[in-house]
Parts: structure tokens; C-alpha cells; sequence
């Protein structure tokens, strides 16, 4: 199975195979507390009867009839109790839980989740403590982090050498330790030890000897993860060996300039556009040159960058559409093809309507669904390889978002600096190509990490073929 935690649909059977198991679990209580019912019985019964025997047991067994129950008793009905006790009432839910467990996610997808966690954290500036309390942007429900849940996050980044986020929850986890919170599974100790190790291994000497004296106020003078010890008089660390290792600051891979951009600009950092051009952008009712069935109700379109123009179209499918295709992409994995249905047609004539470029050159309709932490890395829709084809290149983009994302999820041109939030029902509308066929870089783009909610879009690329009377050259390669 792929990527588990970015795929709503798929936690969502996770969600309910869960729910399943649970039912079968209290069934399986039920059928072993009526077990132990019975047994009580058995025993309440038989206490009364042997204890009065005992009383008198030469009176007791006198009586014919009690002798010959006695004996009875002891030979089948004692059977049948260890029958009884025997009985094993787990069968059910453990084959039930054999069964489910082939769909469950292991250790790599545990890791998978991790990362992508880290990966919000980073792109959204994330405080940790906002992470661990469940307080995030645009959530209004409360997730919280336990003491256990931290470590295991700290140990996920130790153990891919990212001391980076290992320090910052570690310290998180000692935090939550300080604050009273309890654990079976890690000591403040254990937890110093990796902080002493992440901090050495950042180059970090100042925090790393400050943790080290915090470990040091516990009793603790030796490092075991550095097999390092403190010298208890002078309270300083023996053996200052790498005192020149170059420190950095922040994030290892810092330099990766161009992803900055792009987590910035998803953030809603870093938009390039000035009040002055800002305000040249307009909200308009638009009927694309009075095309027939926009005459009498126009579409409101707005313009959400200038150069390269982005369009924004308002109300343009309906709710009840759009559940129709995201119900038709849902049996498939994302993105997926919303294969023939009337709604699809539908939507593929308001497209051409709208633009007024011809589609049936155009790619089909394709659905993505992401869930937390998806997202779609910088890229362009034009390729070179594509202007081989008989249907030409990607000459324009239509992108539909079929739900509203409380936090995170724009999309980014990370050339220009523009970001777009994803708005239910409403499209947005830009040409990767100029006049002249040639690709426009500008419009580089990128869907942001999904920070809560789940977020649905369908695209339309449409192709160059076909518009040659639609759209015309320029004189400029550029134009
Ligand atoms: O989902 C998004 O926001 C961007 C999708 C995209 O890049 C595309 O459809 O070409
Ligand atoms: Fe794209």
C-alpha cells in the first residue's frame, strides 16, 4: 500500500475497520464475561453444597441420594466445568484481527506519518508545543501529543540523523515530563541523552553542555549516546574534542533556497505583489463575448494575478457536481480519471464555454485528493515532449477545488510569488503557454501541504490542438 497519511480515503477505512474491530472486541468481552457468569454460578452452587456436606459428613452421606450425587457430580458435572473453562471465546475477534491486521499500517508507514508531521511543522512554522496541544490554525477540534507520542516523533528524526526535529521534540518530551506528565516508556534522563547527542552532533557545544548539566543535576554524569562524563569538580566536559566543527543554525538542508520560496509563499509569506498592482486587479461579471448560455447569467470572474494572468471563476460548478465526480474518482487512487458521466460532460462544456478553447483535445477530467501533508512539488505543466504529441502541449491550465481546506492546501507560483486558497466551487483558469507556443515559465507551480482538512481538485489540461483559431499569435515570442 502507499503513502497511508496523505491519503484521506484510505485513513478512512482505517477509520472504520478500527470502528469494526472494536465491536468485535466488546463482543468478545460479552461472550467471556457470560463465561465467567457461569462459572460464578457453578462455584456459588457448588460452595453451598459442599460446605453443608462438611458440616456433617457422615449424616450427609447417609443419605443415599447425596451419596449418589456426590459421585455423580465428581465424575461427569466437574467434566463438564473444565469444559467450560476451557472454552476458548477469543476465536472470533482474533480471527477477525488476523484478517484485518494484513491492512494495517507498519512500522514504515509509523515513520511515513512522522515525517510528514515534521514536514508540516517545518513548512507552516509549527511551534511544537502548538503540535503537542492540538491548538492548530483553522482546527477546531483538540488532538494532543502524550509524553510517549513526543519521544516517539524525537526518535523517528534521531533515527534518521535529522537532529534538527530530534532536538526539538526532545525537548518537548522533557518539557512535558517537567510539567508532570507521566510515562512508563522514557525518563527525563533517557531523553537528555539524545538532546546531549543531537546537540553535539549540530555542533551545537553551548546546548549541548547545557544539557549535559542538566543531566548532571539528576545524578548523572555520563552521556551514554556520547560516552562522554562530566567532571564533577569543574562541572565542565571532559574532552572538548570537536570545539571547531562548523555550527549551523535551523534546518540542515537550509540552503535548499527554492523550497524555501515555496513554504513560504505557503505560509501566505513572501507574495510578491505591490498595492499598486494589487490594485489593478478586478472582480468582474464576465459572459465570454456574450456567448449564448452566459448572456443571461454570467460567471463572476476575478483576477488573482496579472502577469501571468490568473483568473478566478466564482460559483462556476455546483455542490451537487461536485459530489457526483469526486464519487466517481473515489473507488480509484489519486488522482484519478473521472471517467463518462453526464456531470463530466457537463463540466467539460462550461470549460470549453468559459475559456473558449476546444476540449476534446484536452487530457480528461482528473480528480486529486490529498490529506494531510499531501501536497504536489514545484513543477510546470508544460513538457518539451509533449509538443511531439498529436494533441500538442499544455497550452492551459483549468483547476476546479472541489472543497474548502481550513489550513494549508494553496496553490503557489513560486515563480511569481502569487498564491491561490483553495475556494469550494470556484475554478481558477491560466494559460502555460504564450501566443506563440512557447512554455512560460512563470507559471511554475506547486499545491501546498495540506495542514487541516482534507482537499479535493480536478483539473482540466487542455491541449494545444484545436485552439489554433481560438487563440492567436502574437507577433513576440512572448506576447
Ligand atoms: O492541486 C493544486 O493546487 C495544484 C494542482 C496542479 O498543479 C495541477 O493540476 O496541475
Ligand atoms: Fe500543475
Amino acid at each position: 500500500h502507499n503513502d497511508f497519511f496523505t491519503s484521506i480515503g484510505q485513513m478512512t477505512d482505517l477509520l472504520f475497520m478500527e470502528k469494526d474491530l472494536v465491536s468485535s472486541l466488546k463482543d468478545y468481552i460479552r461472550a467471556e464475561e457470560h463465561k465467567l457468569e457461569q462459572i460464578k454460578k457453578w462455584a456459588d452452587r457448588l460452595d453451598v453444597l459442599s460446605s453443608a456436606a462438611t458440616q456433617d459428613p457422615e449424616g450427609f452421606l447417609g443419605h443415599p441420594v447425596n451419596a449418589f450425587k456426590l459421585i455423580k457430580r465428581l465424575n461427569t458435572e466437574w467434566r463438564e466445568l473444565e469444559r467450560l473453562v476451557l472454552r476458548n471465546m477469543s476465536g472470533a475477534f482474533i480471527s477477525n484481527l488476523t484478517i484485518q491486521r494484513k491492512n494495517f499500517p507498519n512500522d514504515d508507514d509509523q515513520t511515513g506519518a512522522a515525517k510528514a508531521m515534521m514536514r508540516l511543522q517545518d513548512t507552516y512554522q509549527l511551534d511544537t508545543n502548538i503540535i503537542s496541544t492540538g491548538e492548530l490554525p483553522g482546527s477546531s477540534s483538540v488532538a494532543s501529543l502524550t509524553v510517549d507520542d513526543c519521544y516517539d516523533l524525537g526518535k523517528v528524526a534521531y533515527s534518521e540523523a535529522d537532529y534538527y526535529h530530534t532536538e526539538l521534540w526532545m525537548v518537548q518530551t522533557l518539557k512535558q515530563l517537567d510539567q508532570g506528565e507521566t510515562s512508563n516508556l522514557v525518563d527525563a534522563i533517557t531523553v537528555l541523552d539524545y538532546l546531549i547527542d543531537s546537540a553535539y552532533q549540530q555542533g551545537e557545544l553551548e546546548r549541548e553542555l547545557n544539557f549535559t548539566k542538566r543531566l548532571l543535576e539528576l545524578g548523572q554524569y555520563c552521556s551514554l549516546k556520547r560516552k562522554t562524563c562530566l567532571c564533577y569538580f569543574c562541572k565542565e566536559r571532559v574532552g572538548l574534542d570537536n570545539m571547531n566543527r562548523h555550527s549551523y543554525r535551523g534546518r540542515p538542508d537550509d540552503d535548499l533556497f527554492h523550497m524555501r520560496k515555496y513554504e513560504q509563499l505557503c505560509r501566505g509569506e513572501g507574495i510578491r505583489m505591490t498595492p499598486r498592482r494589487q490594485s489593478r486587479l478586478f472582480c468582474r461579471y464576465y459572459n465570454n463575448n456574450r456567448h449564448p448560455r452566459y448572456v443571461i447569467g454570467p460567471v463572476r470572474q476575478e483576477d488573482e494575478w496579472d502577469h501571468p494572468r490568473i483568473v478566478r471563476y466564482h460559483n462556476i460548478v455546483s455542490d451537487k457536481e461536485m459530489e457526483k465526480v469526486k464519487e466517481l474518482a473515489k473507488p480509484r487512487v489519486s488522482p484519478s480519471i473521472a471517467y463518462e458521466d453526464p456531470v463530466v460532460d457537463k463540466i467539460n462544456q462550461r470549460i470549453e464555454d468559459i475559456t473558449g478553447l476546444d476540449i476534446t483535445t484536452a487530457d480528461d477530467l482528473q480528480v486529486a485528493n490529498y490529506g494531510i501533508g499531501g501536497q504536489y512539488e514545484p513543477h510546470l505543466d508544460f513538457r518539451q515532449e509533449f509538443e511531439e504529441l498529436g494533441s500538442g502541449n499544455r497550452i492551459a491550465t483549468w483547476l476546479l477545488y472541489m472543497s474548502d481546506v481550513p489550513a494549508g492546501g494553496a496553490t503557489v507560483f513560486t515563480e511569481v510569488g502569487a498564491a491561490v486558497q483553495p475556494i469550494k466551487g470556484t475554478a481558477v483558469f491560466w494559460y502555460n503557454l504564450f501566443p506563440s507556443g512557447e512554455g512560460d515559465y512563470r507559471t511554475e507551480h506547486a499545491a501546498c501541504p495540506v495542514l487541516v482538512g482534507s482537499k479535493w481538485v480536478s483539473n482540466k489540461w487542455i491541449r494545444e490542438r484545436g485552439q489554433e483559431f481560438r487563440r492567436h499569435c502574437g507577433l513576440q515570442e512572448t506576447d
